[in-house]
């Protein structure tokens, strides 16, 4: 399991010690602040006291933002599945996690799949935690006699995230009242399913109708769209984000009249898209890909 130190990781540390299978504990040390690598060495020696085995501290370097922080930090987890031949990867994201997840997506505009918030499983990845809130996962902690840390940079409002976290939410919980982490926890599970069931629509109607423009315009928007994501992804397309799937199905006349030019439409990884007669083409610099 991935282990911070924080109440949450923790709290799944005080958890999975309890169970008959074994764990072990992989702890990211990005460095980002003074002391980073004594909370790591402290988080390891709670892990091992808890019976953890095996633990692993991994310093990395990154850029110093979160972003980077956050890649690096996955790289770990993978380089920490490989050497201990480990099939799974439990993460404590919580309910409050996903409630901030959720609030995050609807400022920026997202589809349901974005709304769908963190997903419970993703690969290697289990997050059972996420029916708990932060509050729980702090009493477990001081139940068991565990310190947890808190980071520093969590009380930070200038990320957007802590902003969330620490503002708006509990000034929305106040104003409005009612218990609003779960009613953003249950949007994100709608989302996922309404999410799940377009995908796999998409991608059955990818396989029956492949890029022909009159069998795609048949079906409903949500769909053509997607199948023409995954055609262009399966092309080699990078970031096909909401702005270059619009602009996709402008090309085939998707949800609206066929643009006036026949392209390109131009995609991250060096991708064109072009329509010719009744189909769509993306190119690669030197090759095309007919579907
Ligand atoms: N430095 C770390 N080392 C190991 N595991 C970590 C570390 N930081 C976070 N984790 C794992 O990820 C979980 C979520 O952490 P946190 O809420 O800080 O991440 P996040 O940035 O919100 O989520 P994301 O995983 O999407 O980056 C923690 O409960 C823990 O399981």
């Amino acid at each position: 399991m991935g282990v911070s130190g924080g109440a949450d990781s923790l709290a799944l540390a005080i958890a999975a010690a309890t169970l008959p299978d074994p764990f072990g504990a992989v702890i990211v040390d990005h460095g980002l602040q003074p002391g980073s690598a004594q909370v790591a060495q402290r988080a390891a020696g709670q892990c091992r006291e808890l019976g953890l085995d095996p633990v692993l501290v991994y310093p990395v370097q990154t850029a110093g933002d979160e972003a980077s922080a956050r890649a690096a930090r996955y790289e770990q987890f993978e380089l920490a599945l490989s050497r201990t031949g480990a099939q799974r990867m439990l993460l404590a994201h919580t309910r409050d996690d996903q409630a901030e997840q959720v609030l995050l997506g609807l400022i920026r505009g997202s589809g349901t799949r974005s709304l769908a918030g963190i997903p419970a499983e993703r690969g290697p990845y289990r997050r059972p935690l996420l029916d708990l809130s932060r509050k729980q996962t702090e009493e477990i902690c001081q139940d068991a006699r565990v310190d947890y840390w808190e980071d520093p940079s969590n009380s930070d409002t200038g990320y957007r995230r802590n902003l969330i976290r620490h503002e708006i939410l509990p000034f929305l919980a106040e104003r409005l009242g009612g218990h609003l982490p779960e009613a953003l926890a249950r949007t994100a599970s709608l989302a996922a399913a309404d999410a799940d069931a377009l995908d796999q629509w998409a991608q059955t109607a990818k396989e029956q109708h492949g890029l022909n423009l009159r069998e795609l315009s048949t079906l409903p928007v949500a769909v053509a769209s997607r199948v023409l994501r995954l055609f262009a992804i399966e092309a080699g397309a990078k970031n096909v984000g909401h702005e270059r799937t619009q602009a996709l199905c402008a090309l085939a006349g998707i949800g609206g009249p066929k643009s006036k030019s026949a392209g390109p439409v131009q995609l991250d990884g060096k991708i064109s898209a072009f329509r010719r007669g009744p189909v769509i083409v993306f190119t690669r610099t030197g090759s095309t890909t007919d579907h």
